[in-house]
């Protein structure tokens, strides 16, 4: 895809799951137990930011296994728009031949990046280390999402705010200057994508830039770095944080990109084979990064039964498969600390908690208020919908299991493809059935996910 070509790409069916129309809306219900083996896509964050790194060399990228959901597809375009050549040569196969740091063009138009905060984030850092101006865009749920917190450490990087609507908020035109500061900048929340935004203007400073976070947060950006070949040197801080130090200006070189399959996708059916009776389900080449495993750590913890079969390494990433199989699960305590490694699984594991028996607390959730929707909001207007027990307690959720549930409510989903993908996945196993008022935002992160549940044994029904 050049620029022209990422159009048809955009628009080809095999490839978009298209969330721009009237909400779907969607049932799950209770069938037999779940049984197989699935493969769910491509990480998402190591999908963009194998485009964004193919953009910034000079030389041709190869990606395999590349996440094919709407927000990575946005982040396709917007690497087009910027200068790089983006093809897609087959199935999760792309091409992308970029223009080095330093060297992008400024776009005509706005950037849109619909639903994605990562694409968006990660973009501005990219943006502000080159001497151009941008727009960035989003849908209703990206504009409402804060941005301050990266447009904070670019300003002090030298990056000018054009304009903002209210709030620092999209849209949002940045300019570059032509020589940056290199910052050393202490993250006020653990955060990949300020982590990365700040990285990424880096490449295009003199010096060093250096971001400290107080809880390691997932570490894709400088495992990249270094892959394509960029001088960045990781140290611990204080009792669970990180200082990452990158050398600017440096001359990225191409280099192929596997993509394993997403640890955050897999949450669904792998909760779903927890918690419907009878279930056995292989889930094939999960990512293990230690940075996203919380929710493999929390739900043994609570007594599952996950076996990870055939630990390898594939493309500098861990992965093994995940063979799951129907378990009793016990309420646990979910330390804050985990929260980085877990952060897009509480909505999902909350369903897991209302089947489990007894007690399940996690703290320190505030950064749930900040996602698509805001979560916890999200989250206990489910439980209720369902006839779950829970109260919140300042960031602290906490879920009273009973080993079953009600079900039979509706739930909003407010944007929010984990929200929807999380109550769908409660409908397999409460008494009455669960409905969604909007199922296309799957099509965020997960496009396959009603045929690889159904070819599961799992019922989903939509009114299309
Ligand atoms: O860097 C990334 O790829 C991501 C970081 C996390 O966000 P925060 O950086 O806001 O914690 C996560 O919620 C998001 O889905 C993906
Ligand atoms: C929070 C998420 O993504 P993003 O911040 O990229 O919109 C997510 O996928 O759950």
């Amino acid at each position: 895809m050049s620029t022209t070509a990422s159009v048809s790409v955009a628009e080809d069916a095999a490839v978009s799951g298209g969330h721009a129309g009237t909400p779907v809306p969607a049932l799950s219900r209770r069938a037999g137990a779940l049984k197989g083996e699935i493969v769910v896509p491509g990480d998402k964050s190591v999908s963009h930011r194998a485009l964004i790194f193919g953009t910034l060399t000079v030389g041709e990228t190869q990606i395999s296994g590349l996440l094919e959901g709407e927000d990575v597809l946005n982040t396709a375009r917007a690497c087009a728009a910027l200068g790089a050549q983006v093809e897609r040569v087959g199935p999760g196969a792309w091409r992308v031949h970029g223009v080095g740091v330093g060297g992008l063009s400024a776009p005509t138009d706005p950037l849109d990046f619909g639903n994605a905060g990562t694409g968006s984030r990660l973009m501005m850092g990219v943006v502000g280390g080159n001497p151009i101006t941008a727009t960035f865009d989003g849908d209703a749920s990206l504009r409402g999402r804060p941005m301050r917190r990266i447009l904070d450490p670019l300003e002090r990087m030298g990056v000018q705010v054009v304009a903002a609507a209210e709030g620092g908020r999209l849209p949002i035109t940045l300019k570059g200057p032509r020589d940056l500061n290199p910052i050393t900048y202490e993250s006020p929340v653990a955060s990949a994508q300020i982590k990365s935004a700040v990285l990424l203007a880096g490449l295009g400073a003199p010096g060093e830039t250096s971001v400290i976070e107080n809880e390691a947060s997932r570490d894709h950006t400088e495992r990249m770095l270094a892959h394509f070949g960029a001088d960045v040197r990781v140290e611990p801080y204080g009792e669970h944080g990180r200082k990452v130090t990158l050398k600017g200006r440096p001359e990225l070189k191409p280099a192929p990109i596997s993509v394993p399959a997403d640890p955050s996708s897999a949450a669904f059916p792998l909760v779903a084979a927890l918690i419907v009776p009878g279930s056995d389900v292989t889930i094939k080449g999960v990512m293990t990064n230690p940075l996203r495993t919380g929710l493999l750590i929390t739900l043994k913890e609570m007594g599952a039964s996950i076996e990870l079969v055939d630990e390898r390494v594939e493309g500098g990433e861990s992965v093994a498969d995940l063979r799951v199989r129907a378990s009793s699960l016990t309420g646990v305590d979910v330390p804050a600390a985990r929260a980085p490694s877990m952060i897009d699984e509480y909505p999902v594991l909350a369903v897991a908690a209302a089947f489990a028996t007894g007690t399940t607390r996690m703290r320190g959730l505030s950064e749930l208020r900040v996602k698509e929707s805001d979560r916890l909001a999200a989250v206990t207007a489910g439980l209720e919908a369902a006839g779950v027990a829970y109260h919140v307690e300042g960031d602290d959720l906490i879920v009273e299991g009973k080993g079953h549930a009600p079900g039979g409510g509706t739930v909003k989903t407010h944007m929010d493809h984990r929200i929807a993908m999380s109550f769908l996945v409660m409908g397999f196993a409460t008494d009455k059935p669960m409905k969604i008022d909007d199922i296309s935002f799957v099509a965020t992160s997960f496009p396959a996910f009603v045929p690889l549940m159904t070819a599961i044994g799992a019922v989903i029904e939509t009114a299309a």
